[in-house]
């Protein structure tokens, strides 16, 4: 049998497999000695041990097209990255963060910007034009009022979906529309932490009706950059490319130097002065990093 891991707890694997269910697992195949260590995600073979139980033993891992190192899991085909439009308002240095970390590896992302509802129509629209014209597929909606959904059902459809964004954005809300059984605890964040919520949270994938899985991830509030040279960090913004050839000099870091092809769309509009200035205070950030 074939199946998928969505949740590892203390040396138990918990195996999805397309209508049969979940099996509890244990790794005791012959890939031990390959020094793999089963991930959320791989897909598996598995013997079933005792079908009324549900248990059974993991007998091979398949071959992983992915596996990502934050947050771990294997064979991701999209991050669903969540922001709020309004309340609290977008984090650009954050989600910029984000999005190097899933350029650096090679994970494509839709942007879904959450509570629409409380952002005006002109928000919105920087929203939208700034990661648009980076490149990136953009998306609103509003958990509150259940708008929006139907696309992002359309993108989820199928593939395997990390699913993450910073704490109160309406993460939980979203889920718990897209995948009712995921039970998300929702709401104040102080009261969640109270009840020590985030302390007992497993990261897991869930199955969704319409066929693929979202993984979810623990909200963050801080990202560090990859490891990489100051003179990388063009590479993985998108929407540099076209204008780079533009570029007088070879190397052109994009800040000081004259006839700078990424600068002149800067000013004509053409790239995104949101996307320009994280790119000058990342560019700096690494800068120092490097000095020590
Ligand atoms: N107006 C409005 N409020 C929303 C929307 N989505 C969520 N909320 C509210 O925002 C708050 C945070 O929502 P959660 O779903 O708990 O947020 P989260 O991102 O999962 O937060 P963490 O679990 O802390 O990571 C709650 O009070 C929600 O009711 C929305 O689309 N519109
Ligand atoms: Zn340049």
């Amino acid at each position: 049998m074939q199946g998928k891991i969505i949740k590892g707890i203390a040396g138990f694997y918990y195996v999805h497999v397309a209508e049969s269910g979940i099996y509890e697992c244990k790794a005791k195949g012959s890939f031990r000695n390959q020094k793999v260590k089963p991930l959320v995600g791989d897909d598996v073979r598995l013997e079933v041990l005792n079908e009324e139980e549900k248990k059974g033993n993991i007998e091979e891992i398949l071959p992983r097209k992915n596996q990502l190192i934050r947050p771990a899991v294997a064979n991701v085909d999209q991050a669903l990255m969540i922001f709020s439009a309004a309340k609290p308002r977008p984090n650009f240095n954050l989600l910029d963060r984000f999005l190097i970390l899933m350029e650096y590896q090679q994970v494509p992302v839709v942007v879904c910007f959450n509570k629409q509802d409380l952002a005006a129509e002109e928000e919105l629209a920087v929203l939208e034009q700034t990661y648009r014209s980076a490149g990136y597929e953009v998306r609103f909606t509003s958990a509150a009022r259940e708008e929006g959904l139907g696309e992002i059902r359309a993108l989820l459809k199928g593939k395997t979906s990390t699913v993450a964004g910073p704490s109160g954005v309406g993460k939980s809300s979203l889920i718990n529309l897209l995948v009712p059984e995921a039970e998300m605890e929702t709401g104040n964040i102080s009261r969640k932490i109270e009840r020590g919520k985030h302390t007992t949270r497993h990261s897991e994938l869930f199955a969704l009706e319409e066929g693929g899985f979202i993984f979810d991830t623990p909200g963050f509030s801080s990202i560090y950059l990859p490891d990489m040279e100051k003179e990388e960090l063009g590479t993985y913004f998108p929407e540099f490319a076209r204008y780079e050839p533009k570029c007088r000099f070879q190397g052109c870091a994009h800040i000081h130097e004259p006839g700078c092809g990424v600068k002149e769309a800067l000013e004509a509009g053409e790239i995104s002065p949101i996307r320009y200035e994280n790119y000058k205070l990342l560019y700096e950030e690494l800068k120092e990093k490097r000095r020590y």
